[in-house]
């Protein structure tokens, strides 16, 4: 049997802030349609971990590859690659100057030179699609921040990516708007996109990852499918973590 490639590759990936590191030799291959969820405590680097992949930041060492094209070259195959990646924000970042419907269709028209009427429809066809059709033409201070965040999700599948990667999306939110936000993240997982999510849920990672990775000081200590790490972590760190959070949760 051969074995899929990986569609994002990460190889020996260090990262280091004022000499101190944060991200120490991270090795992980997500497979096309893989949902994988990154825990692990505060400041254990899960966020660098993503922003390295979208090259908000540039890595030390090592090498990134999206579908085998290498992301941290520097070079137009990079540049194209790099453009089929889609990040969504704790703080949902939209343009408070600009209609939900203008934030959308601004990477498809400015960065992947769409053309503005088809831009326009397939961003139409997202926000259908995502029960957000009525609000095109609402201003981002108008919404509620389920609804916003909803839209920056929409805004990063505008430019069709081939994969998501998103960091702790529902943490600015009130508990009653989590949900709507969830159920989007659901509908990719059961659409086949390939995602990345860097998460302090376990409940909802447990639900939604195929595969759970534990972040512990920029290691990857510990890799697993979600239902084995949430029921037998080998590591002993994976456990007194895990166990932290819950009895955070029972307070
Ligand atoms: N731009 C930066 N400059 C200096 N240090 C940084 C920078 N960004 C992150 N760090 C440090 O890197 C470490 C990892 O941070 P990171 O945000 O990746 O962790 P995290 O696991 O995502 O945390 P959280 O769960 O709180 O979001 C922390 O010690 C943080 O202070």
């Amino acid at each position: 049997m051969t074995e899929t490639p990986a569609l994002l590759r990460m190889e020996n990936v260090w990262k280091t802030y004022h000499s101190q590191p944060v991200l120490r030799g991270i090795d992980l291959d997500v497979a096309p349609h893989e949902v994988v969820c990154l825990i692990g405590a505060s400041g254990s680097g899960k966020s660098t971990l993503l922003r390295c992949v979208n090259l908000l930041e540039t890595v030390d060492d090592g090498a990134i590859f999206l579908d085998g094209a290498e992301l941290t070259e520097v070079g137009a195959d990079a540049d194209r690659a790099r453009r089929r990646i889609g990040m969504v924000f704790q703080s949902y970042n939209l343009f408070p100057h600009m209609s939900v419907l203008d934030n959308i269709t601004l990477a498809p028209i400015r960065v992947h030179r769409t053309p503005r009427a088809t831009a326009v429809a397939q961003a139409k066809e997202l926000l259908e699609r995502f029960d957000l059709a009525d609000k095109a033409q609402e201003y981002p201070d108008r919404l509620s921040g389920g609804q916003q965040q909803r839209v920056a999700i929409v805004r990063a599948l505008a430019t069709r990516p081939s994969l998501m990667l998103l960091d702790e999306v529902t943490s600015a939110l009130d508990p009653e708007l989590v949900t709507e936000v969830l159920a989007i993240i659901r509908e990719l997982k059961e659409s086949g996109m390939t995602m990345v999510l860097a998460t302090h849920e376990m409940g909802f990672a447990r639900d939604i990852a195929d595969t759970v990775c534990f972040l512990d000081d920029g290691v990857l200590l510990e890799t697993g499918p979600a239902e084995q790490i949430f029921t037998e972590p080998r590591e002993p760190r994976t456990r007194e973590f895990l166990q932290r959070v819950l009895e955070a949760r029972r307070i």
